[in-house]
């Protein structure tokens, strides 16, 4: 398959050739389509800088397309009809054929098996940019070996959506302790998901279930809803931060309290579980009429750095507080350290949804970018 780079397009400064940045992308559901989508539109805005951003191959689990360049617009009918049964090797083929230099993997699945792919990736001259949480999330020999992998072969691994979507927490939190400051604790409403979901169900009168589908249904979800459920996204994003302190702990040291039923956990297929949603309804409506009077439930999760603990817990809370007055799918993230101490450095915003999750994965590619030739 051929794939010519259209290298002498002229930037509007005048000057020939722009830093081509070639993307293969892995998840065309609510974060990759929409970063799709964004790439297109922000592309006069990059040449203007001097960047192009092309995305040759676009992946879902069982299917690659091979575009041509400047594709994106039409890529949807392309992937229909000219889509390949995906094979990492068939891309690694494409890519080397074609002589595409500057390669990232974006990775916006869920998927485990893709993050077996990796070390391969690597291997074969992609860095990588990432909003699934898994590979940060393995175990600690995983977590060494990966970043071992990246040093002896230059690249970088960029992943700020790992916690709290597009906003800046991993780079804030990396920045303070990389520069000697001691962080004691990090506390808050991690994820947008349950935010959405519990915002909603403390102030109306609508069933969980309900509200639930429709967080499902704005992106706001992981693609099984039971992993926001469960606690295990919340516990991944205490995880990831608890690394960046060097602190290195497993997924199994974090203590958590799932919402899920135990008749719906573990044995349930997604599709079943969904079939018997309404059953979440008696166990949140309890809990919600359990509650002293003007509070509100949040699930909280909290890294204790000094203690070494990490939890992840429904809380009920006043709702004039902070943590009560969330709207939206906002998380917000309360760091404390030595130099904010009584009053933490605190980061609020939307914490799920595919346009802030796309823009902080762009944001990445773009990051990554400026240190390529
Ligand atoms: N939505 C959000 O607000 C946020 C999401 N994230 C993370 O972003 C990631 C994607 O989320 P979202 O877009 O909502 O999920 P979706 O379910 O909407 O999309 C997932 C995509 O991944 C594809 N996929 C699955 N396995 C593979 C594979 N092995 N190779 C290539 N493609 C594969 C799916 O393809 P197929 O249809 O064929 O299965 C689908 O296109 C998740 O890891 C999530 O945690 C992070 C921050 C916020
Ligand atoms: N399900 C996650 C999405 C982003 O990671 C959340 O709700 O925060």
């Amino acid at each position: 398959m051929k794939y010519s780079e259209s290298k002498d397009v002229m930037t509007p400064s005048g000057n020939r050739g722009p830093k081509t940045i070639n993307i293969v992308l892995f998840g065309i559901g609510n974060v990759g389509g929409t970063l799709i989508k964004q790439i297109e539109e922000a592309q006069p805005r990059f040449l203007a800088k001097g960047l192009q951003i092309h995305i040759p191959v676009i992946a879902n689990s069982n299917t690659a397309f091979f575009a041509k360049p400047n594709a994106e617009k039409g890529w949807e009918a392309g992937f229909k009809s000219f889509g390949f049964p995906q094979f990492i090797q068939d891309i690694f083929k494409f890519v080397k054929e074609n002589e595409l230099k500057n390669l990232i993997a974006v990775d916006a699945t869920a998927s485990a098996d893709l993050v077996g792919e990796y070390f391969s990736l690597i291997e074969n001259g992609f860095h990588i940019v990432s909003a699934n949480k898994i590979a940060n999330t393995l175990d600690v020999a995983f977590y060494t070996k990966l970043r071992d992998t990246l040093k002896k072969h230059h690249r970088r691994f960029l992943y700020e959506t790992n916690v709290g979507a597009g906003l800046p927490v991993i780079e804030t939190i990396k920045n303070l302790h990389d520069s000697g400051e001691r962080i004691t604790r990090i506390r808050g409403v991690f994820s947008g998901s349950l935010s959405y979901i519990f915002n909603r169900f403390s102030a109306e009168e609508k069933s969980f279930a309900d509200i639930l589908k429709e967080a499902s249904e704005n992106g706001y979800t992981e693609p099984d809803a039971r992993e926001d459920l469960s606690g295990n996204d919340v516990a991944r994003k205490l995880l990831i931060l608890a690394r960046e302190l060097d602190l290195k702990r497993e997924f199994e040291d974090v203590k958590v309290d799932s919402l899920i039923p135990t008749q719906l956990n573990g044995k349930t297929s997604v599709n079943e579980f969904k079939r018997r949603i309404d059953e979440l309804n008696p166990t949140f409506e309890n809990k919600k009429n359990q509650q002293a009077k003007g509070h509100v439930l949040r699930y909280v999760g909290e890294l204790s750095v000094t203690e070494e603990r990490l939890d992840v817990k429904l809380v009920s809370t006043p709702a004039d507080s902070p943590l009560g007055q969330l709207k939206g799918a906002d998380s917000l993230i309360e760091i404390y350290s030595d130099s904010y101490k009584k009053q933490p450095l605190v980061i609020q915003g939307a914490g799920a949804g595919k346009e802030v999750t796309a823009r902080g994965v762009l944001g990445d590619i773009v990051k990554l970018a400026e240190n390529l030739i």
